[in-house]
């Protein structure tokens, strides 16, 4: 089953999407996700100059022998750009052999291991009232988890929190970054508060779950575990900014509170210390940032001997057709915990038509066979590729921070 066609296919409905489209000889197409949120168009360069001439030729079915090709041939290894890339090469592989069996993807990894897979919402407020509010939206619309962001007094704008109240969090929106000011002291004075009184409206079923998006010191970062260990949250997330694994180590010295990380790895060595000495509970890279489907099974396997669980990053800079194949992974992986839900807008869907359905704060995989997402080309190419950056975080005295 020779590839004679592959395409990279940019659009832009509501926001960036990089898509792979690989063709077969017996008509059979696939398609894989490399959207990389501000950075899209440097994958498109790869993948264009140095992966799709590649491609053309080989068998679809030799999927670990591409990936070994990609990664290991390339001499230069990992990074979220060559990842990207060789992730959506893989889902597509994927996709063309779920299609050429007549299965859909969780059959090709080994069946259901559950009927259905729990997601978290996002719920934001510039006041904590106004958060309360949107959790009490969410859990109507059958929500079992939330992950919570409030405003902070003091602080203009801030890291997870919409704009505008009744608007969706968008971080990326001019073609420089905008620069945002931040203050570790009073974002840790403010936290507690806003679990408080989540729990004190609607008591201790409800998972919760925070986002400190990487803006902590270890030490600080403890702080806020154990600040926060009264209200049970269901996970931590992005604590400090790992680079430094053995930085995970001394928080979990200090708390019990549950550790999520991993939205920013690209492979199983950036989160191998981590996992094997049990400073961590969940592990969240995604398919379209960690090699794909054969790179993040291999993840996952690894994780389960340590207790860790998978959590994947599930933002709307990540296309339905990351989502689609994690609902998949997501229904089939033994050790699942979670997956991050921020709903694509009606037009982005309408360019992604799919057979993944939402249901009562849960996904519920589709039978078509590979991953059930599809892409609407005519649709793609009425919106075109629109420039927007990520923000930059300085601190109060103007120091660069991370962001
Ligand atoms: O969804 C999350 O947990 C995020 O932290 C979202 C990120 O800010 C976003 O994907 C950046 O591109
Ligand atoms: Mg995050």
């Amino acid at each position: 089953m020779k590839i004679i066609d592959a395409r990279v296919i940019v659009t832009c409905p509501g926001r960036n999407f990089v898509t792979l489209k690989l063709v077969t000889e017996s008509g059979i197409h696939g398609i894989g996700d490399a959207t990389l949120n501000g950075r899209e168009m440097a994958v498109v360069a790869y993948l264009q100059e140095h992966v799709v001439p590649a491609l053309i030729g080989r068998d679809a079915s030799r999927i670990e022998d591409t990936w070994q090709y990609l990664y290991r041939g390339a001499y230069w290894r990992r990074g979220p750009v060559t990842m990207s890339a060789i992730s959506a090469v893989d889902m597509a592989l994927w996709d063309i052999k779920g299609k050429a069996a007549n299965l859909p993807l969780y059959q090709l990894l080994g069946g259901k291991s559950r009927e259905r897979v729990m997601t978290y919402a996002h719920c934001t407020g510039k006041e904590i009232d106004s958060c309360l509010e949107e959790v009490a939206r969410h859990v109507e619309l059958g929500y079992k988890a939330v992950r919570v962001q409030a405003g902070v007094p003091g602080i203009d704008t801030i890291y997870g929190v919409a704009k505008r109240e009744g608007e969706r969090y968008e971080p990326a929106d001019a073609e420089l970054p905008a620069e945002h000011v931040w203050s570790t002291e009073k974002y840790l004075n403010h936290v507690p508060k806003l679990f408080a009184a989540v729990r004190e409206h609607f008591g201790h079923e409800l998972h919760l779950l925070h986002d400190v998006h990487h803006r902590l010191t270890p030490i600080e970062a403890a702080r806020l575990g154990k600040a926060v260990e009264p209200y049970h949250l269901f996970w931590l997330e992005d604590c400090v900014p790992a680079e430094n694994q053995e930085s995970l180590r001394l928080i979990r010295e200090h708390t019990t509170t549950p550790l999520a990380i991993g939205e920013v790895f690209n492979s199983i060595h950036d989160c191998r210390e981590m996992i094997q000495n049990q400073w961590i509970d969940y592990i969240r890279t995604p398919l379209t940032h960690g090699g794909g489907i054969t790179h993040v099974r291999r993840i996952a396997d690894f994780a389960s001997l340590y207790h860790v669980r998978t959590g994947f990053h599930g933002p709307t800079d990540l296309s339905p057709v990351c989502l689609g194949a994690a609902v998949h992974f997501d229904t089939w992986v033994p050790n699942f915990g979670i997956q991050e839900h921020m709903p694509h807008d009606p037009l982005t869907d309408s360019v992604f038509p799919h057979d993944y359905r939402f249901e009562a704060g849960h996904f519920v995989v589709g039978e078509a066979p590979g991953h059930g997402v599809d892409i609407d080309e005519d649709a793609a190419a009425r919106h075109p590729y629109k420039p927007a950056s990520l923000p930059v975080n300085r601190l109060e005295d103007g120091t660069l921070w991370h962001w």
